[in-house]
C-alpha cells in the first residue's frame, strides 16, 4: 500500500476502447459518453488505482445524420438500427478479443448498452465467462418483444441467444449461459422479460432484494453465480443502475437506484474477488448530465473495480 492510500501497481494492464454509439436508444448525446468519461479523469483515476492503462481511442461510428433512420432489418422485427449496431459490435468484438489475447483487460466506454453485444462476444470468444449486469433494466428483450424498438433493451437476450437472437453470429450467441448471469439492481422490467426471468436460470436481484438483504450480500451471490465453473466474468455497468439523484446523465433513469456508497462497495467486492476479465461503462449521456457528474462517477466506480481503496 502506498502513502496516498492506493495499492501498489497491480498486475493488470487495461486497454480502454471507446464505442461512441447512440443507435440503441432514442435520446441523442450518449455517443459523447467516451469523451465525457475520459474528460472525467479516467486515466488519472486508474493510475491512482495502480493499474497501467493504454487508450486505443474510439471506434469509428457514423453520425446519425449519415444514416437512414427508417432502416429496419426485415427479418429481425422491430429492432431499430440493427444493421448499424451489428457493424459496430462486430468491430468491437474484434478489439476486445485482441485486447485479451494481448494480455490486457478491456475497458469499453459507451455509448448505449447495445455495444455490450460486441464487448461480451469478444470477451467470450476464447473463454467461458459469466457476467454481472449492474442495471435498473433487464435488457432481455428481442426484436419481437421490444416495447421501444431500442436495441439497448436487448443485449443480454442477444448474448444468451433468446428466441430470434439464437444463432445470431455477430453476438456469437450464446456467448453467455443463463446459469452464469446475474442482474443486480432491477427495478424496471417489461412483461416478457419478467416471464423469461421466471422460467430461466438467470439470477435476477431486484432493488427489493437489495432492500431486504443489503447490496453486499447480493453482490457476493452474484459473484458466486458469475464465477461458478467459468474462467472469469464480464462486468457490465449501466449508469442507470445508480439512483438518478447521483447519476442524472442517463437516457432511461429510474428512481430508487443504488446509492453512492453501495455502488463503490460493490465495485470493491469485484476488485477483491479478482476474477473480472472485462468491463464496460455504458449509457453516460453528457447532454442530460449535471456538470459531468455521471461520467465522473463512472470513472470513480471503474477505479474501485480495478482496485482503488480508501486505505
Ligand atoms: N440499457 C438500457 N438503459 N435499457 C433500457 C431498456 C428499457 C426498456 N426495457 C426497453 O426495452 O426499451
Ligand atoms: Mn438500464
Ligand atoms: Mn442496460
Amino acid at each position: 500500500m502506498s502513502e496516498n492510500g492506493t495499492f501498489e501497481p497491480n498486475q493488470r494492464s487495461i486497454r480502454v476502447i471507446g464505442a461512441p454509439t447512440d443507435y440503441g436508444q432514442d435520446r441523442r448525446g450518449v455517443d459523447m459518453g467516451p469523451s465525457a468519461i475520459r474528460y472525467g479523469g479516467l486515466s488519472d483515476r486508474l493510475a491512482e488505482a495502480g493499474v497501467a492503462t493504454e487508450d486505443a481511442g474510439d471506434l469509428l461510428v457514423p453520425r446519425a445524420e449519415e444514416r437512414d433512420p427508417d432502416y429496419r432489418t426485415p427479418s429481425q422485427g422491430k429492432a431499430r438500427f440493427l444493421r448499424e449496431t451489428e457493424d459496430v459490435c462486430t468491430r468491437l468484438r474484434g478489439e476486445v478479443r485482441e485486447s485479451l489475447a494481448d494480455g490486457h483487460t478491456p475497458l469499453v466506454l459507451g455509448g448505449d448498452h447495445s455495444i455490450a453485444i460486441g464487448t461480451v462476444a469478444g470477451a467470450a470468444a476464447d473463454a467461458d465467462i459469466g457476467a454481472i449486469w449492474f442495471d435498473a433494466h433487464a435488457d432481455l428483450n428481442t426484436p419481437t418483444t421490444t416495447p421501444s424498438g431500442n436495441v439497448h433493451g436487448m443485449p443480454l437476450a442477444a448474448l444468451l441467444g433468446v428466441d430470434e437472437w439464437a444463432g445470431v453470429d455477430w453476438a456469437n450467441a450464446p456467448s453467455l449461459s443463463r446459469e452464469n448471469v446475474a442482474i443486480v439492481g432491477l427495478r424496471s422490467v417489461d412483461d416478457d422479460e419478467r416471464d423469461l426471468i421466471a422460467e430461466s436460470e438467470i439470477s435476477a436481484y431486484t432493488m427489493s432484494d437489495i432492500d431486504r438483504r443489503g447490496l453486499a450480500d447480493v453482490v457476493s451471490d452474484a459473484l458466486d453465480v458469475a464465477t461458478d465453473g467459468t474462467d472469469g466474468y464480464h462486468v457490465s455497468l449501466d449508469l442507470d443502475w445508480l439512483d438518478p439523484t447521483i447519476a442524472p446523465g442517463v437516457g432511461t433513469p429510474v428512481r430508487g437506484g443504488v446509492t453512492y456508497r453501495e455502488a463503490h462497495h460493490s465495485m470493491e467486492q469485484v476488485a477483491e474477488d479478482g476474477g473480472m476479465r472485462s468491463m464496460e461503462l455504458v449509457e453516460v449521456n453528457p447532454t442530460l448530465d449535471q456538470h459531468n457528474e455521471t461520467a465522473e462517477l463512472a470513472v470513480e466506480l471503474a477505479a474501485s473495480a480495478f482496485g482503488k481503496r480508501i486505505l
